[in-house]
């Protein structure tokens, strides 16, 4: 495949005058209105706004989940529903959700080697196996924990292995609602860390839907979604 310029290559992920609107059986609600955005390669954003804001359905659009009402989504050029929602989700993105939404019926190592198998994530070295239990480790979960059924783990647990699994997918962009809700704070630093680390090491763009101010203090970008609009501030640190 040919490399364009800087200059020229497209944006990893642009939103184009995106709006959403849900139906209901007595009234619409319009929860996005004309967002224009880009995400790049290597950049670690959050996302911040009241409860309600629309923040998840953000992510549902950007995370090939759902389609947005109005406007367009394009990975590298591409449009999503071009490239295809199911492609764009299996080979370019990954989403940790709030729901942490786990095979239920397998173990933890178990959920993130099938997500490898799934998506052909293939380790530089050693097995499938190997890198789900290097990861799931960094994370703060032993082999014996690794190898408990998820439905046995904490929340907590549960969402480390959400977010474990995520990474083991080797993706362009990571999304995460809300991924340390529910964890210590030391925990939840080293979560954070690991996006960092994630973004500037490995190029990855990565982006966090939170509530937490000290999360979005530690990115590079942080957003603000108020009344449909999408908005960027600059990250005083
Ligand atoms: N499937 C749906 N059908 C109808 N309305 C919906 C649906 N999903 C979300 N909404 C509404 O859209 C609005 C935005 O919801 P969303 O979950 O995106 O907000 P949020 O900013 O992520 O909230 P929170 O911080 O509480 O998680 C809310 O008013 C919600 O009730």
């Amino acid at each position: 495949m040919t490399t364009l310029p800087a200059s020229t290559a497209p944006p990893l992920l642009r939103l184009a005058g995106v709006s959403h609107t849900y139906s209901g059986q007595r009234r619409r609600t319009t929860v996005l209105k004309d967002v224009d955005h880009t995400f790049e390669r290597g950049t670690f954003y959050t996302v911040l706004g009241p409860s309600g804001s629309g923040k998840t359905t953000l992510l549902s659009l950007a995370s090939g989940l759902d389609t947005p009402t109005k406007g367009t989504i394009s990975f590298n050029g591409q449009d999503l529903t071009e490239l295809g929602l199911g492609r764009y989700r299996n080979k370019h993105a990954a989403t940790v959700f709030q729901q942490y939404n786990l095979l239920t019926y397998m173990t933890a190592l178990q959920n993130v080697t099938t997500a490898m198998e799934i998506t052909g994530a293939k380790p530089v070295t050693g097995t499938r196996r190997a890198r789900a239990l290097r990861l799931l480790e960094d994370i703060g979960l032993d082999r014996a924990t690794a190898t408990r059924n998820v439905l046995r783990l904490s929340g907590g647990q549960q969402q480390r292995v959400a977010i474990a699994r995520a990474l083991a997918c080797d993706v362009d962009i990571l999304f995460a609602d809300e991924p340390t809700g529910n964890l210590d704070e030391d925990t939840a630093q080293g979560i954070i860390d690991t996006f960092r680390d994630l973004a500037h090491e490995q190029g990855t763009c990565v982006v966090v839907v939170t509530h937490s101010q000290h999360l979005a203090s530690q990115s590079d970008r942080v957003l603000r979604l108020r009344k449909g609009r999408l908005t960027e501030q600059v990250n005083a640190r």
